[in-house]
């Protein structure tokens, strides 16, 4: 694969996070030719043409889609149909459509019927992403070595795909297919529960404050300040990843509270072998992970973000 181009011309639809970072780390490995932005608030378009976030920000999605070749769209999951549906009218044919959602299986329903069979509509997710939002809060190496899944469905040309793949991996990805089902129940148990579990916690610590004044905060562990990182993610977006992956978290949440009603009846019976055991069975696997020479830990955003 050369170093040239792989789309001459792309349209980011919705400046925030993700766009943001697709967009510097484009620049960066010279992956577009041009790369049109669109976003609904003129704010945000405001922003973007003062950062220099794409080569041309449009008012209207029509003339942002309207010569591309690769369209990402790029906004809360609840969104992606009334999107779709927009741009539909304006999308050249042999285009590639693809979206960078949470979910899956919804976005996959709720985009596809909107789409003309001349376009080429392949669902993606970079599992990549921090707690803030917006125009400014990208960052060019935000995809660096981390996963990004497609979903592409049956009948999807093979060619389209490849080059999907190889756009995703000259943004520093490593690529991977999968089906939207086995992709929602996975990212329910990787992330959207653990997002679920750390709003709780911090709300729980919240009620508590009224109470004990401002202790929490100021004697706050490292473990509960990072459930308070992840409990400041954007609102909208995670409202939308819940009620679009009601099955799967509602799945994973019930055995959760399963477990939780377990360690909790061990802690009240003092049965400190079930505890032990458990809290040993959970340490491995952390220390299979590390010995499997993954990386797991979070990159460090304050200095990449420097670097744009
Ligand atoms: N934030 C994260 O860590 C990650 C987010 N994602 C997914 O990427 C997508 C975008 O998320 P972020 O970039 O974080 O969001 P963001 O909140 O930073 O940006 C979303 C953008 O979409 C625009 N928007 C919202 N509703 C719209 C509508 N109806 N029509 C047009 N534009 C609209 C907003 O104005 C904003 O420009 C979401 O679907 C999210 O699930 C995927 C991986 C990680
Ligand atoms: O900031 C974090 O800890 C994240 O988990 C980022 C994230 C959020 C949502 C996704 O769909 C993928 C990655």
């Amino acid at each position: 694969m050369s170093d040239g181009p792989v789309y001459e011309r792309v349209a980011l639809i919705g400046l925030g996070l993700i766009a943001s970072s697709m967009f510097w780390a484009m620049k960066r490995g010279g992956v577009a030719g041009h790369v049109s932005g669109y976003a609904r608030s003129e704010a945000t378009r405001d922003t973007a043409r003062r950062i220099g976030l794409c080569h041309t920000v449009c008012d209207s999605i029509a003339e942002a889609v309207a010569d591309a070749d690769l369209v990402v769209l790029a906004v809360p999951v609840g969104a992606m149909g009334a999107v779709a549906a927009e741009i539909a009218p304006h999308l050249k044919p042999g285009a590639t459509v693809t979206d960078v959602g949470s979910v899956k299986r919804t976005v996959i329903t709720e985009v596809g019927p909107h789409l003309p069979e001349t376009v080429h509509f392949i669902a993606g997710h970079p599992l990549a992403g921090t707690e803030h939002s917006g125009p400014e809060s990208g960052f060019s190496t935000l995809f660096d070595n981390r996963f990004t899944l497609l979903v592409p469905v049956e009948g999807t040309d093979p060619e389209a795909v490849a080059r999907l793949r190889t756009f995703w991996e000259r943004l520093g990805a490593r690529v991977e297919e999968m089906d939207a089902e086995h992709h929602d129940l996975v990212l329910a148990v990787t992330s959207h529960t653990p997002h679920l579990i750390a709003y709780t916690m911090v709300g729980v610590a919240d009620d508590l404050r009224r109470v004990t004044d401002s202790e929490v905060i100021k004697y706050s562990a490292a473990g509960f300040r990072d459930f308070t990182r992840i409990a400041a993610s954007d609102p909208t977006m995670w409202r939308d990843v819940f009620l679009n992956n009601k099955e799967a978290t509602l799945e994973i949440l019930g055995r959760f509270t399963e477990e939780l009603f377990a360690l909790q009846r061990a802690i009240r019976t003092g049965d400190g072998d079930m505890l032990f055991d458990y809290f040993t069975r959970t340490r491995a696997i952390r220390r299979g992970i590390l010995e499997a020479g993954q990386d797991i830990d979070a990159p460090d955003f304050g200095r990449a973000k420097v670097e744009r």
